[in-house]
């Protein structure tokens, strides 16, 4: 039988996409700085988010995250430097195909310079002054308090135009 991936379980309307995000943090001058990037392509083209995208077939949410971040930056890290900060529920009621369940892990060591690739432009961003107005709306919930050191998971509930939060809530980190 072939392997279904989970974006085929998405499509099929068989449950959430699987996907990482990876935030590597390093020391700046003014203080704690993290790797964000424009996306140039696909699902929040234009917007400034994390590094990430899908967990594939056979692949741990760890392994993914070290990927996605070579393949988009070309940083080098190890599934065994990050730190599994938090997992996010990302809910469209109004396209359900484009749930996803993202697990969220920091880096806090990763070889190399990162470097603009096909599908985002890197940026380091200041911890402390991250760009809101050019993300996902919904970050502001979540993002900060999990670089600050707080562990959950969060359902985010997007509103019927899939960029405004609806709902938010978070429990316990399983
Ligand atoms: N509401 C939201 N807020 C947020 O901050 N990030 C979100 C989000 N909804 C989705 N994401 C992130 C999670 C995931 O890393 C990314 C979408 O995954 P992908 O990069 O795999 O999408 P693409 O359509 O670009 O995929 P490909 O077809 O593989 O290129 O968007």
């Amino acid at each position: 039988m072939p392997e279904r991936t989970s974006a085929d379980a998405a499509e099929s309307g068989a449950g959430p996409t699987a996907v990482v995000l990876c935030f590597v943090l390093r020391a700046g001058v003014g203080g704690p700085e993290v790797l964000l990037g424009v996306k140039k392509t696909g699902f929040g083209r234009g917007k400034t988010v994390g590094v990430g995208g899908k967990v594939e077939p056979g692949e741990s949410a760890a392994q993914a995250a070290v990927r996605e971040l070579a393949e988009e930056t070309g940083l080098v890290t190890v599934p065994e430097d990050l730190e599994r900060a938090g997992t996010v529920a990302f809910r469209f009621p109004a396209s359900p195909e484009s749930d996803m369940d993202c697990t969220v892990f920091l880096a806090r060591t990763a070889k190399g310079e990162a470097a603009e690739s096909a599908e985002i432009a890197p940026v380091w961003c200041p911890v402390a002054d991250l760009p809101f107005a050019r993300m996902w709306e919904d970050s502001v919930l979540w993002l900060p308090r999990l670089l600050a050191g707080e562990r959950f998971s969060a359902t985010v509930l997007l509103a019927p135009d899939n960029e405004s939060v609806a709902a938010f809530g978070t429990e316990p980190l399983a």
